[in-house]
């Protein structure tokens, strides 16, 4: 199926990954969370099934690159799940959201499991802890957000079939040994520059 509207929440600002170190490799926190939104743009843009996507911040003034072509909300009310709700409450059609941490997903993990969402109507796929989310779908466009700690299981328990992901879907970056987990799967092009920008001081 074709058509999907993905939205995609980025907190942005000074809080985001806040259970990253402020420095992380010798990147800053703040540069390695744009860094990861950003590789999850990309991979969602250049999915062949996505007809829209929607990029749903905190931020007044998030700037992510590759943002052509991609629409942003900034919410009015706080939180992760009011900010997905304002938007898909006024969307029609199959709609699903990925949550902004995926370094390592492409966009053929993202048509893969949108075809997977298409067959079950209403689906969830697990983080790679298995106990939260990473992406939501449902083909009739009714999403129920219940994101934050558990929310595998709350998806699940509100009417969305359970899915597994592919390990690039399922490998979101909460800590360092998640970065590590993805950095094995192989990094979208963003963190890795982000990465690679750290000065290297010489010992002469
Ligand atoms: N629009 C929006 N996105 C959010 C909000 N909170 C988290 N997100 C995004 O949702 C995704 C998953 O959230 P978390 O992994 O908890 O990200 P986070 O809040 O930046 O990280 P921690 O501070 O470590 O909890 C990430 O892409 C976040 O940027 C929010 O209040 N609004
Ligand atoms: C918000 C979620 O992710 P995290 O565990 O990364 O906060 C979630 O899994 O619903």
């Amino acid at each position: 199926m074709t058509g999907w509207t993905v939205l995609i929440p980025v907190k942005g600002g000074p809080h985001a990954k806040s259970r990253l170190p402020e420095v992380v490799r010798g990147a800053s926190r703040a540069a390695l969370a744009t860094a990861l939104a950003a590789d999850t743009v990309a991979a969602v843009v250049g999915a062949a099934d996505v007809a829209r996507v929607i990029v749903v911040t905190e931020t007044p003034g998030l700037e992510l690159p590759g943002m052509d072509g991609v629409e942003r909300w900034v919410q009015h009310a706080e939180g992760l799940n009011a900010g997905i709700s304002e938007v898909a409450r006024m969307l029609i059609g199959p709609c699903a959201v990925v949550l902004g941490d995926l370094p390592a997903l492409r966009p053929a993990d993202v048509d893969e499991a949108l075809a997977r969402v298409a067959l079950a109507r209403r689906a969830v796929f697990p983080d790679a802890a298995g106990t939260g989310t990473t992406l939501l779908g449902a083909i009739d466009g009714r999403l129920l957000p219940a994101f934050g700690q558990g929310s595998f299981a709350r998806h699940r328990a509100l009417g969305y079939q359970g899915l597994d992901a592919s390990l690039r879907l399922s490998a979101d970056v909460d800590t360092e040994r998640d970065l590590d987990r993805a950095h094995s799967l192989g990094l979208g092009a963003h963190t890795v520059a982000a990465l690679a920008a750290v000065p290297v001081v010489s010992a002469g």
